[in-house]
This record gives structure tokens, C-alpha cells and sequence, in this order.
């Protein structure tokens, strides 16, 4: 099991610095929707090159030109990319196509989806690397969690790997760590925190010992 650290609400500068602050207990940096939307895949071209050898994951959430977004965020140094599960069966395709084209990866993105059985088994058979169970900020808000939708997307997938994001804090992350995601995605409960070095760590001590 894999730890990400989603950096959703710093400028570039200040996902420098939580990188750094991070690097030992982090195995994959997520440049932000937020961050895409501010800084463009220019910004995430600055964190490469601060850090050329970390393994770093561009959350551009496509919905469509798939090849031609994933085609960029590879230029660009991204080394997965990011797809809504809610895209078109011919885009998620061709993501998949483009990504491994070049020996990346391609993450799937179930935020939104209602019917997720049905939704996992499809894009399950469509060769992505991950599907992730995302509950989005919108609905953290109203006091939902991941877990239980968790649960029935891992149930429903074969070959790809499972991904799980949303509001999953130190004091929540053992719960989930005990499902056996194959990527734990942790945003503001290691950056908004007073010690997200100590926060990193800890997380992944559990999935150390959980694993
Ligand atoms: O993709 C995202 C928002 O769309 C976030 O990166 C993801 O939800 C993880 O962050 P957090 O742990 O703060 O919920």
C-alpha cells in the first residue's frame, strides 16, 4: 500500500515546501485540481524540477480529448494522471492507451458516480492502473466518508488497483488502512495540519504495520 499526499491549497512555492517537509513518508505527490486550475501544468512543471526523481501525480480530473490531456500531463512530467470514471467509455480507452504509451499510469476517478458496482466492474475491464473511491469536499461538507462506497468498488474490481481519497484524517486512516486500498490519498489531513511531517509519518507507520 501506497501513501499520496494530495496538495490541494498551497500556490506552487508552498507545495514546494510541503514536499519537502514530507519526502520521507510520501511515495506519491498529488499536484492538486486546485493547483491545475491556478498554475496550470506550468506550476506543476516547477515541481519537477525541484524534484525529478519523486513520483508525482497530476489530478486534472478529464473528462474529455483524453489523449491529448494525458498526452500533456505526461510532457509535463507527470507520471499518473487522472480520469472521472464519469468520461466516456472511448476516453477512458484512450487514456489508458496514451498513458501507457509512455510508461505512465492512469488513475480513474469515481467522484459522482451513483451506480458504482456497475461503474467499477466496466471500467475495471477497461486496463486503468487505479480506480479511485472519491468522496469530494462538497459532500465531506454534509458528513460523508469514502469507506462504505470503498468497499463495494474493491469488491467489484479484479485487475485494477483501488485508490481512496476523502477527508481521511490520522484519526481515521487506520479504518481504512484495514480494507487494504492499494493507494491511500490523504489531502488535508497531512497538509492543513500544524506538523505534516509528523502527520506523513505516522499515517505511514500505520500502513507499515496495517500492510
Ligand atoms: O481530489 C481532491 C479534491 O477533489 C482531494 O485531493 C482529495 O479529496 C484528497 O484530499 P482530502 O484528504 O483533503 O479530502
Amino acid at each position: 500500500m501506497k501513501l499520496q499526499l494530495a496538495i490541494d491549497l498551497e500556490d506552487v512555492d508552498g507545495a514546494i515546501e510541503l514536499i519537502k517537509k514530507t519526502k520521507d513518508s510520501v511515495d506519491v505527490f498529488e499536484y492538486g485540481t486546485p493547483l491545475v486550475i491556478n498554475f496550470g501544468l506550468e506550476g506543476f512543471k516547477k515541481i519537477r524540477e525541484a524534484f525529478p526523481d519523486i513520483t508525482l501525480l497530476a489530478d486534472i480530473k478529464i473528462m474529455d480529448v483524453a489523449s491529448y490531456e494525458v498526452g500533456q500531463a505526461s510532457k509535463y512530467g507527470a507520471d499518473i494522471t487522472t480520469i472521472l470514471a464519469a468520461a466516456e467509455d472511448q476516453s477512458i480507452k484512450d487514456a489508458v492507451e496514451e498513458a501507457h504509451k509512455d510508461g505512465k499510469e492512469l488513475l480513474v476517478d469515481m467522484i459522482g458516480i451513483e451506480d458504482v458496482a456497475t461503474r467499477a466492474r466496466e471500467i475495471d475491464a477497461m486496463g486503468a492502473d487505479y480506480i479511485a473511491t472519491h468522496t469530494g469536499y462538497d459532500l465531506q461538507a454534509l458528513g460523508q466518508t469514502p469507506f462504505e462506497t470503498f468497499r463495494t468498488i474493491k469488491a467489484n474490481v479484479k485487475n485494477t488497483k483501488t485508490a481512496v481519497a476523502g477527508g481521511i484524517k490520522i484519526d481515521t486512516a487506520e479504518q481504512i488502512i484495514a480494507e487494504k486500498p492499494d493507494l491511500l490519498i490523504v489531502g488535508g489531513g497531512i497538509a492543513t495540519v500544524d506538523d505534516p511531517a509528523k502527520a506523513a509519518s505516522e499515517i505511514k507507520a500505520m500502513i507499515e504495520k496495517g500492510a
